[in-house]
């Protein structure tokens, strides 16, 4: 996966965890509104100091939280969307609320079921399951002085609450590993469709080069050239011009007739490793057809295009293809210079003129059909 495709992915997902974040801390707030209700109603027996300085813990303990999310601290953690700490946070606040409750505690039962479900989707079943039944310790304890001193029929009422729960909380279990088995099925498919995404993106990367490369040269072919030539057109500015050299390999047929269709394609293979070390890295350099190549020189004048033509007809002439013993080896070149007013057809059909110069000047030379001159070179 790439540097800036990570990025993104960690970018996601931690926004992501700053809406799970903003979600469980909307359900604070509602708890809070709840238990200041239960106070307002004369259920809260904890008086109302105590009432302000849990209810101002529980939402420092929030704008902590949220400063870890913003600040990017949750990520050093191994389970960065901090789904333990909180739910524990949340099922210690709540035992301690319905500690302070009259008998009307039963009904706030539903809180934990609130906290809970937020570890639902994303604990380990083991520690989901721990999770619960430290909520039922917790529930139980506090009920426990209650029960100890009950008799008759509030003693039945309290084992039911108890029981209740107790079968709710084995209910959110089952339902907490079948969640976590859904999720790991559907990562594994994430995970299988990202590697198939990976393997087509390759392939369309291989196809690319292949349909835009010379199988025996390696060289790009015409179709890869024209699409370059005509963006660095595009791009051309009226003070600058492009170099345009039409390469033609003297004699090919000759070579092809007397030694064979297989040195002929080494000698083809000679040019591009000839030229390959002769030109610059910014050059461009393509198989044009046959035997005939096409040059385009970014940054060009007329002498630095003189000069690389020339230079690599010189080193052409002294290439030794191997295991081949053969005449000695030339080529033609036709140049010109490319305008930003122009069209690349029109300097081709100059630069082909040239070419035309050149063969009938003798071969082994390079020839020149400048725009505004009007004139070859020769
Ligand atoms: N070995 C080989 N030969 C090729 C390939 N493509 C084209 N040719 C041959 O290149 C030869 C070109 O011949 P001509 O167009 O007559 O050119 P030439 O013999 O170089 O003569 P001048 O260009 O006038 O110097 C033909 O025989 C083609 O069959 C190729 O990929 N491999």
């Amino acid at each position: 996966m790439s540097l800036q495709r990570q990025s993104n992915n960690t970018h996601a997902m931690q926004t992501l965890r700053l809406r799970r974040f903003a979600l469980a801390a909307a359900s604070y707030v509602l708890v809070v509104a709840i238990v200041w209700a239960t106070y307002f109603t004369g259920h809260y027996r904890g008086g109302l100091a105590l009432l302000s300085w849990s209810t101002m813990l529980a939402l420092s303990l929030q704008v902590l939280l949220y400063v870890a999310f913003a600040r990017g601290w949750n990520l050093r953690c191994a389970d960065p969307s901090l789904t333990l700490p909180q739910v524990l946070l949340g099922l210690a606040w709540q035992t301690f609320f319905i500690s302070q409750l009259d008998e009307s505690r039963g009904s706030m039962l539903v809180i934990y079921f609130l906290i809970l479900l937020f570890g639902a989707f994303e604990l380990a079943p083991r520690v989901f399951s721990a999770c619960c039944a430290l909520a039922f310790i917790g529930f139980a304890g506090v009920q426990l002085p209650g029960f100890l001193a009950s008799s008759g029929s509030e003693t039945v009422g309290l084992s039911l609450d108890l029981l209740v729960f107790a079968a709710v909380l084995g209910w959110l279990v089952f339902f907490a590993s079948y969640v976590q088995r859904l999720r790991a099925r559907m990562k594994m498919r994430r995970t299988a469709l990202q590697a198939h995404q990976e393997t087509l993106r390759g392939m369309m990367r291989q196809l690319q080069d292949l349909a835009s490369t010379d199988e025996l040269t390696g060289l790009c072919n015409r179709r890869a050239f024209v699409k370059v030539a005509e963006q660095e057109l595009k791009h051309l500015s009226t003070q600058e011009q492009l170099g345009l050299a039409l390469i033609d390999l003297d004699y090919f047929k000759r070579i092809n007739d007397q030694f064979g269709h297989d040195a002929g394609d080494r000698v083809l293979q000679t040019f591009a490793a000839v030229a390959g070390a002769c030109l610059r890295e910014n050059d461009l350099l393509a198989r044009y057809g046959g035997e005939e190549f096409v040059l385009l020189m970014r940054d060009a004048s007329q002498d630095r295009l003189d000069a690389c033509c020339e230079r690599l007809r010189e080193a052409f002439t002294q290439a030794e293809p191997v295991g081949l013993i053969c005449p000695q080896l030339s080529l033609s070149a036709g140049m010109t210079l490319l305008y930003a007013d122009e069209s690349l057809d029109q300097a081709l059909k100059r630069a082909d003129q040239a070419l035309y110069d050149a063969k009938a000047n003798g071969r082994n030379c390079c020839c020149a059909r400048w725009r505004d001159t009007a004139h070859a070179r020769t």
